[in-house]
């Protein structure tokens, strides 16, 4: 799992690996100057433009002159152009500069004309994690003028202007793609820099992710490969008991619909058995829909202990009893799932929250947080909230969007990196609901619960995704649920 720590870190990590595998500075910048070449090569095999590198003063700019050196020799078209006379520039960036081969046509970004066209290439590597002000004058100058052409735009490490962990000020360069080195930077995974990110991806630079755990501050990154581990495995001799059964609440009238999606994602993420607790006059149509689930009666409400899981809100609507609510809240003593009116009845009633068991996991969306637990000026801050609000209520927190949060008791935070824009479709909570309930049933700890949810709910949509784009709906995401166990090889 890659940890993310914050942009002033970087410097001492670098030194302590260097230190430790007694190399030099300049080594883990070739490192990553190869890291994006092979990555661009792989990306765009068939190049027509020129490629034009934008570098700065620091390292981020040195980044530049080393990638410039090795596109030039496979034979692409470079133009360097830089902002400092070299003397002004970082002892490795001096480096890669007397290296260049003479190729490379070098200019000062004073005197380029910015003539470029659709086919060319702007590689951005005029600031990285080591800028400290917003940016002005002739790096503003340069940056506005890019903004306005359209060609293909790729940020190394980071957009320049953007901070490596605070929100922007000012302005920033626009790229399509941003490629950072080992782990993304925090402030790439806030709402308010999509626009300037594009497309993230992660290259390794041959910094093991134990040596960055050494600096870690409780930010962790989730990608394909760490899911496996958080799953529970079963064998043949596996019952339909061990798969759980869970009950969920929801599903007024008009809404049931939340009730069917959700007890579907349930069945299909493995659950055994999977009871809905909807309005009366509803029943008829979840047993149509599907004909797996059972509606609980009385009886059932009453044993509720003898549930694996529960889940509590989606289409509940907030005319709901609270007694009721509260009495659920109080006769369960297992981690359950809250989302959607269940959150928004909790909002009301903030005092009721001492009900929720310890270890339940509790998925707002940025609205139903922030009726949760108040505005906040930006998403650094939303997220600040979200941990200290995990950590009060003893709750795993999920905060859903691009780059959804797990919060946890203990002060963590995991990043999802799954999923798309085109799952934010009605219904894709309800969705989420059924499938982390489902882990919790089949007796996955809470957080394993959260995380494989997450993940799977948004590999799923990535999937549906493929042939409907901005088509999807929920019930493609629960379709591409079991598809996603065969894609990650769990059994
Ligand atoms: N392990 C890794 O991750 C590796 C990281 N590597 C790379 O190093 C990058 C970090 O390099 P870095 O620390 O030299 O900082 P960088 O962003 O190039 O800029 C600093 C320079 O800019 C200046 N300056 C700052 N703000 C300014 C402003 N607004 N307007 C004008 N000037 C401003 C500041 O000078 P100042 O004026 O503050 O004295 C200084 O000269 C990192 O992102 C990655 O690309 C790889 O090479 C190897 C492995
Ligand atoms: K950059």
């Amino acid at each position: 799992m890659l940890s993310i720590i914050s942009g002033d870190k970087v410097k001492l990590l670098d030194a302590a690996f260097i230190k430790a595998r007694q190399m030099r500075s300049l080594d883990l910048m070739e490192n990553a100057a190869k890291a994006f070449f092979v990555w661009f090569e792989r990306m765009f095999s068939a190049i027509q433009g020129e490629i034009f590198i934008f570098s700065g003063p620091g390292n981020n700019g040195g980044d530049g002159v080393a990638i410039a050196r090795l596109l030039a020799e496979s034979g692409k078209s470079v133009k360097l152009i830089f902002f400092q006379d070299k003397e002004q520039c970082s002892p490795d960036y001096q480096a890669n500069f007397e290296r260049l081969p003479s190729k490379v046509k070098v200019l000062s970004v004073l005197d380029f004309d910015f003539q470029i066209t659709e086919n060319d290439f702007v590689l951005d590597c005029i600031f990285g994690v080591g800028i400290n002000r917003p940016i002005e004058g002739v790096y503003l100058e340069a940056v506005n003028k890019l903004n306005h052409i359209s060609c293909h735009k790729i940020s190394v490490d980071i957009p320049s202007g953007i901070p490596s962990d605070n929100i922007l000020q000012g302005e920033a360069f626009k790229a399509e793609h941003t490629l950072t080195f080992q782990f993304p930077k925090f402030s790439l995974l806030f709402p308010e820099h999509a626009e300037y990110t594009g497309r993230i991806h992660v290259v390794d630079i041959g910094i093991p992710d134990e040596f960055i755990l050494n600096f870690n501050e409780g930010k962790f990154f989730l990608r394909r490969e760490d899911i496996s581990r958080f799953h529970k495995k079963f064998h043949a001799f596996s019952h339909k008991g061990d798969f759980g059964r869970i009950m969920l609440f929801g599903g007024s009238v008009g809404k049931v619909g939340a009730m069917v999606l959700s007890s579907k994602a349930a069945l299909r993420t493995g659950s055994g058995l999977v009871h809905v607790q909807i309005a009366e006059s509803e029943r008829a149509i979840i047993q149509t829909a599907v004909p797996e689930v059972m509606v609980a009666g009385a009886q059932e409400i009453k044993k509720l202990k003898s549930f694996d899981a529960l889940g509590i809100g989606p289409g509940w609507g907030t005319e709901v009893d609270l007694a009721f609510y509260c009495s659920l809240l109080k006769r369960y003593h297992k981690p359950l799932v809250i989302d959607a009116d269940g959150l928004n009845l909790l909002a009301k009633k903030p005092e009721n929250l001492k009900y929720v068991p310890k270890g339940s996991v509790l998925t707002p969306h940025l609205k139903e947080f922030q009726r949760l637990a108040g505005e906040a000026k930006d998403h650094k801050e939303r997220l600040e909230k979200a941990r200290s609000f995990a950590r009060e209520h003893g709750v795993y927190l999920v905060l859903k969007g691009a780059f959804t949060s797990i919060s946890t008791p203990q002060g963590e935070q995991f990043f999802n990196s799954s999923g798309n824009q085109y799952m934010a479709t009605a219904g894709s909570g309800d969705v989420l609901t059924g499938m982390i309930t489902s882990f919790l049933g089949q007796g996955y700890p809470p957080l394993n619960a959260a995380i494989c949810g997450v993940f799977h709910h948004g590999l799923a949509g990535e999937m549906a995704a493929l042939k409907k784009r901005r088509g999807v709906i929920a019930s493609d995401i629960i379709e591409c649920v079991p598809g996603t166990f065969v894609e990650l090889n769990i059994e």
